[in-house]
């Protein structure tokens, strides 16, 4: 259902590496996060027995909520790290025992200003925790067709780029902040990329036009 609102807002697709989704066994998977848009985008390509792990307040949003919690969205409380790292723990053995993908948004927060935020290291300690691979997955900016700020939002498309799992076998809880950091280069570069934006060295990003 929610998939269908790309025809009602005239959003086109254009999806690259979903056979790497065809891993053996559960995985975390990682997307940067511009807007509600990309609940859209999230359905276009969700691989089977995948939940998402979503701020607890999406909860309380009425029916949302409750199609939300039936679909067995993971619910974190964002304010309090030692309660989200205690529901990621249990979510790692879950994972395991029940051979389920889980989605998670790195940034945290939604954000559109052409560019990803430092990511926060939940979905990280989570791989590592269940010796599991990470799987990135990179959405086009938004920003030619959707922004708020300038009330524009016309129609557009979207590139997605499913990239190779990245293993994390082996890998220990002090080697989160690398992971975090080889992963967060990895996608920032293929969003600029799959954007037709220039990078600059203080992070900022623009059009080659502008
Ligand atoms: C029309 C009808 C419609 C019908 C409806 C249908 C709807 C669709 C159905 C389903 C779709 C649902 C989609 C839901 C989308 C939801 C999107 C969101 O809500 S995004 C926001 C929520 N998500 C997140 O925040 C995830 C990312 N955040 C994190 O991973 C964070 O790390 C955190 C776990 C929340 C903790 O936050 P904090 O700010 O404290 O972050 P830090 O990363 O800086 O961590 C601090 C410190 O703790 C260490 N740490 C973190 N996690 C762990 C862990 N698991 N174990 C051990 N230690 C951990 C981390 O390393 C830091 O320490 P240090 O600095 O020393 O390294
Ligand atoms: C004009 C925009 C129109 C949007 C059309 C949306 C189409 C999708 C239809 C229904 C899906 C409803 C699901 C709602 C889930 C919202 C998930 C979301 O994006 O939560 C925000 C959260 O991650 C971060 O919150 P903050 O950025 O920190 O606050």
């Amino acid at each position: 259902m929610v998939k269908t609102f790309k025809y009602i807002y005239g959003l086109r697709f254009e999806t690259k590496g979903l056979e790497n989704f065809q891993v053996e066994g559960p995985c975390v998977i990682v997307s940067n996060h511009q807007s509600i848009l990309d609940m859209i985008g999230l359905m276009e390509i969700l691989p089977d027995n995948c939940v998402q792990i979503g701020k607890k307040e999406l909860l309380y949003m009425g029916p949302v909520g409750l199609i939300m919690y039936l679909g067995g969205v993971i619910f974190i409380n964002r304010k309090s790290t030692s309660n989200a790292k205690t529901v990621m723990s249990g979510v790692a053995q879950t994972m395991l025992d029940e051979n389920v993908k889980v989605w998670v948004y790195p940034e945290g927060t939604r954000n559109g200003n052409g560019d990803l935020l430092p990511f926060k290291k939940g979905a990280f300690h989570l791989a590592i925790q269940a010796q599991v691979p990470i799987i990135p997955v990179v959405y086009s900016s938004f920003s030619s067709f959707y922004n708020p700020a300038k009330k524009l939002f016309i129609s557009g498309k979207i590139r997605v780029e499913v990239l190779q799992p990245i293993e994390t076998k082996g890998l220990k809880a002090e080697d989160v902040a690398d992971l975090t950091e080889r992963c967060y280069s990895t996608m920032r570069e293929t969003f600029f990329r799959l954007s037709g934006l220039a990078s600059e060295a203080n992070g900022s990003a623009q059009s080659p036009q502008q």
